[in-house]
């Protein structure tokens, strides 16, 4: 099972490449795309409604701006869906976030904060739903939790 990492445009690629990085480093396997509600709608649906029995687990979507993305897609699957808000350039990425959290009751897309971070914790979190029944993503993330501990530490020794 993979994760299908998804983008608006091109130019989210820069916050994106955060999400497809950690996943390379947790040793998940995933696909990338550019698919647009806006832009390209029926390769949009087409992609959300094929992409349980391509053995996609978990979306990762990230846009910005007027960001239909994430809930359009998670409107046509049931498989769970992560919204990255990227950073638009006039309002820094507060449109992004509003228009992907802001879902109603019924289709939840769980989103994450906006730009660089939240890209990495979609990661994480992809990696965690489908480390639930898989001991091998359960052994990365642990992996993954003891470097960043080690790391934390030794940043506080250096504070002398
Ligand atoms: N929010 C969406 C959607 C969508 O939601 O379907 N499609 C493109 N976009 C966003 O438009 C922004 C500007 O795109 P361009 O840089 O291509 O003009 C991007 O952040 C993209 O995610």
């Amino acid at each position: 099972m993979k994760v299908g990492v998804i983008m608006g445009s091109q130019s989210d690629w820069s916050t994106m490449k955060n999400t497809c990085d950690l996943l390379d480093q947790l040793g998940i396997p995933y696909e990338t795309r550019v698919v647009s509600a806006h832009r390209t709608p029926d390769e949009m649906f087409s992609y959300a409604e094929t992409a349980r029995v391509r053995d996609i687990g978990v979306i990762i979507a990230g846009a910005g701006g007027a960001a239909h993305l994430p809930g359009m897609v998670a409107a046509k699957t049931t498989l769970p869906v992560i919204g990255v808000p990227i950073a638009s350039k006039y309002l820094k990425g507060m449109d992004s976030l509003l228009s992907i959290v802001q879902m109603p009751a019924g289709v939840p897309v769980a989103t994450v904060a906006i730009g660089e971070a939240g890209a990495k914790n979609a990661a994480l979190l992809a990696t965690q739903i489908l480390a639930i029944h898989n001991t091998t993503y359960q052994a990365a993330l642990q992996s993954f939790r003891a470097a960043q501990h080690e790391q934390a530490l030794e940043s506080s020794d250096a504070l002398v």
